[in-house]
C-alpha cells in the first residue's frame, strides 16, 4: 500500500530509484544481526481485502502481517500482544523445525497453552535452514481470519545457492470467507451441520475482488473504489530473472498459480532445492511454499495477469487475480488479454504428475534411510459421529485436550489424555476406499502415537470416498517439527507389498506439507529425532476443526525445562504459573 501511495510513474526515473530504497530500506533489512527482534500486536480491524468490508485478525494493522527476514542460525523474537480483547491466541512457525524449543511451536493444545487477551508471549526461536516458511495463528480457525505472514530465510554469507536471480519477491496466497470464523466454527460443530462452503475470494498478497456491484450489497460493506482492494501489483524489470517465492495459507482451496505468458521455473520446496523443472502453472496445497524463477523476456510495453484458480474442488470462485506489472507500464493498466484459467479443476492425473516431479536437487539430496523401523497407515475419512460430521484417520476423530500435551507429558500428567496408543492401520482388507464409508461412525480420541527416538518411521496416507457418493478430496498433510521424505504417490489402495518397490529412495524431495490425491495414497518417511510433541493434519482450517489430525510424541524425556510462559490452562493452572 506505502508502495502504490509512493509510486510516481511519470517519472520513471525516480520511481525505479524510490524502488531500490524502499526494498534496501523496508523489505531487505542487513542481515549481520544474529537477533531479530519483532513487536507485534494483534487486533481485530475492519479490513477490506477483497472490498467486503469485514473484521480482520490484523499484525500491527496489517493482514498479511509482516515479513520475517532473517539468515540461517539467527534468532528470531517476536513479542506478541493479544489485543484480541476477548479472544485468545497462538501462532505456528510453519517449516522452522523448533530444534531444541518444542514449546515454541505455537500449536495450542499440543505445545502451549493459549495467550490470554491482554498478555504477551514471547516466542524465541532460531531458523535453522534457509527458505521459504510460513507464519500462521494455530488456535481455533482463526488462520482465516487473516493472521498469517512470510518468513523468509537467507543463505548466510558467502554460500551461493544452486541458482541465480536478480531480484526476490514474496506473495501469499489465500482463499477469503465474508461469514466470521466463528459463525463458520458454530456451523461446523452443530448437529445441523452448516458447511463453510465455497469461498468467496481468492487473494493475492492479501488482495482480491469481489464483485460488490453484482451482490447488490451497500457501498458501507462492499465498495470496489476502496483502494484496500485494488489489486496487488508485482513491478518487474523486463529482462531480468526473479525468484518469486509463492506460499500458500488457504483456508480450504487448493489452487493453481500461473503468470500469463511466463514459464515458471520451479527451485524450492519447502525450504528444499528441487531438481528444477519448468511448468506453465503450479499446484500449490494449503501449507506448501515454493520458489519458482521467472524471465521477465516477454513484450515490455504492456503487463500480465498473475492468477490463481481453485483446482480439485469444483470451481465457483472467481479467478483471484494481480498485476505482474513491466516497468516502466502503469501498474493499475489492467491486460487486455484473458486471465489464465489453469487446468480443468478435476484433471487428477495432472495434479499427481506435478507432485511426482518434484524431486531433489542434484547435489543437495539429503538421503533417506533405505529401510523404516515402523509404518503407521492413516486412513482420511469423512465421518459423523453420534449425528455430527467429523474427519477421521483410521475412524478416530481427533480432539484436542485442554491441557496440551508438552506439559502434560513433561509433567507426568498422565490422566489429562487417552493414553490407548492411536490406532496404527485400518481394515484395508475389507475397507472399500472406493465407496462411501458403509458404517460412517467413528469414535472421539486425543490418544497420540509414541515413537521411539531416533526410529524411522513410515507413513502412509489412504484417502478414501467422503460421505458423498463419488467424492474423494485432496487433503494436504502438515507436518510440525520435521521435513519429510516424500517417497511416492499412488492411485487407489496401498499394495504394502509392491508399492514400497517403486518409492524414491534416490532423489525424493523433503517436505513439511504434502498432498494425498483423491482416491490415492501418499508415502513418507522422516526420522524421530526431534525431542517434543508434534501434529500432524490436514492443513484445511476446517477439516483440522473437524478432527483431522494426529499427534507423535518423540523422546520427550530429552526436551530440556519447559519455559512457565507456556502455562496457565488445564491443569497446569496454578501449579506451574511463576
Ligand atoms: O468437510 C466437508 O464437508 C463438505 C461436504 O462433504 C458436506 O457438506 C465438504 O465439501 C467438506 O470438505
Amino acid at each position: 500500500m506505502l508502495l502504490c501511495a509512493t509510486m510516481h510513474y511519470q517519472r520513471v526515473g525516480i520511481g525505479l530509484l524510490l524502488w531500490s530504497v524502499f526494498f534496501t530500506l523496508i523489505l531487505a533489512p542487513t542481515v549481520d544481526a544474529r537477533i531479530r527482534h519483532y513487536k507485534w500486536e494483534v487486533k481485530y480491524e475492519f479490513k477490506s481485502p477483497d472490498c467486503y468490508k469485514k473484521l480482520a485478525i490484523t499484525i500491527n494493522g496489517r493482514t498479511p502481517g509482516p515479513t520475517i527476514q532473517a539468515q540461517q542460525g539467527d534468532t528470531v523474537i517476536v513479542e506478541l500482544k493479544n489485543g484480541l480483547v476477548t479472544e485468545n491466541v497462538a501462532i505456528h512457525w510453519h517449516g522452522i523445525r523448533q530444534i531444541g524449543t518444542p514449546w515454541m511451536d505455537g500449536t495450542e493444545g499440543v505445545t502451549q497453552c493459549p495467550i490470554l487477551p491482554g498478555d504477551t508471549f514471547i516466542y524465541k526461536f532460531v531458523v535453522d535452514r534457509p527458505g521459504t516458511y510460513l507464519y500462521h495463528a494455530h488456535y481455533g480457525m482463526q488462520r482465516e481470519a487473516g493472521l498469517y505472514g512470510a518468513i523468509r530465510v537467507l543463505v548466510p554469507d558467502g554460500v551461493k545457492e544452486p541458482f541465480s536471480y536478480d531480484y526476490d519477491r514474496s506473495i501469499i496466497l489465500n482463499d477469503w470467507y465474508h461469514k466470521s470464523t466463528f459463525e463458520q466454527a458454530a456451523g461446523l460443530s452443530s448437529k445441523s451441520f452448516v458447511w463453510v462452503g465455497e469461498p468467496q475470494s481468492l487473494l493475492i498478497q492479501g488482495r482480491g475482488r469481489f464483485n460488490c456491484l453484482a451482490s447488490g450489497l451497500q457501498a458501507d460493506t462492499c465498495n470496489s473504489t476502496n483502494p484496500e482492494c485494488s489489486p496487488y501489483f508485482l513491478t518487474v524489470v523486463p529482462g531480468k530473472t526473479y525468484r518469486l517465492r509463492i506460499g500458500s495459507l488457504t483456508s480450504l482451496s487448493a489452487l493453481n498459480f500461473a503468470i500469463e505468458g511466463h514459464n515458471l521455473t520451479v527451485v524450492e520446496a519447502d525450504g528444499h532445492y528441487v531438481e528444477p523443472f519448468v511448468v506453465q502453472n503450479l499446484n500449490i496445497y494449503s501449507g506448501e511454499t515454493y520458489s519458482v524463477l521467472v524471465r521477465t523476456d516477454q513484450d515490455p510495453s504492456r503487463n500480465y495477469w498473475a492468477a490463481t484458480n481453485v483446482i480439485s474442488r469444483n470451481r465457483t470462485t472467481p479467478t483471484g487475480l494481480a498485476i505482474f506489472n513491466y516497468y516502466p507500464n502503469h501498474p493499475r493498466r489492467s491486460p487486455r488479454t484473458a486471465p489464465p484459467t489453469g487446468p480443468q479443476w478435476n484433471d487428477s492425473d495432472y495434479r499427481l504428475a506435478q507432485s511426482v516431479a518434484i524431486k531433489a536437487r542434484q547435489g543437495y539430496i539429503i538421503p533417506p534411510p533405505l529401510t523404516s523401523d515402523r509404518v503407521i497407515t492413516l486412513l482420511n475419512t469423512q465421518n459423523r459421529i453420534d449425528g455430527y460430521m467429523r474427519w477421521s484417520v483410521n475412524n478416530v476423530s481427533f480432539t484436542l485436550p485442554h491441557t496440551p500435551y508438552l506439559i502434560a507429558l513433561k509433567k507426568n500428567m498422565t490422566h489429562v489424555f487417552d493414553q490407548t496408543p492411536a490406532p496404527e492401520n485400518y481394515d484395508s482388507a475389507s475397507y472399500d476406499i472406493f465407496s462411501a464409508p458403509k458404517n460412517p461412525e467413528a469414535t472421539y480420541s486425543n490418544s497420540i502415537y509414541r515413537l521411539k527416538f531416533n526410529s524411522t518411521v513410515d507413513i502412509i496416507l489412504q484417502n478414501a470416498n467422503s460421505l458423498m457418493n463419488n467424492t474423494s478430496e485432496t487433503h494436504p498433510w502438515h507436518l510440525h517439527g520435521h521435513d519429510f521424505w516424500v517417497l511416492g504417490y499412488g492411485k487407489g489402495k496401498f499394495d504394502p507389498v509392491n508399492d514400497p518397490k517403486k518409492y524414491n529412495l534416490v532423489n525424493p524431495i523433503m517436505k513439511n506439507t504434502v498432498p494425498v490425491h483423491s482416491y490415492g495414497w501418499t508415502a513418507l518417511r522422516f526420522r524421530a529425532d526431534n525431542p517434543g510433541i508434534w501434529a500432524f493434519h490436514c492443513h484445511i482450517e476446517s477439516h483440522f476443526y473437524m478432527g483431522m489430525g494426529v499427534v507423535f510424541e518423540e523422546g520427550v524425556e530429552r526436551v530440556g525445562e519447559l519455559p512457565s510462559s507456556i502455562m496457565g490452562c488445564g491443569e497446569t493452572k496454578g501449579v506451574y504459573r511463576p
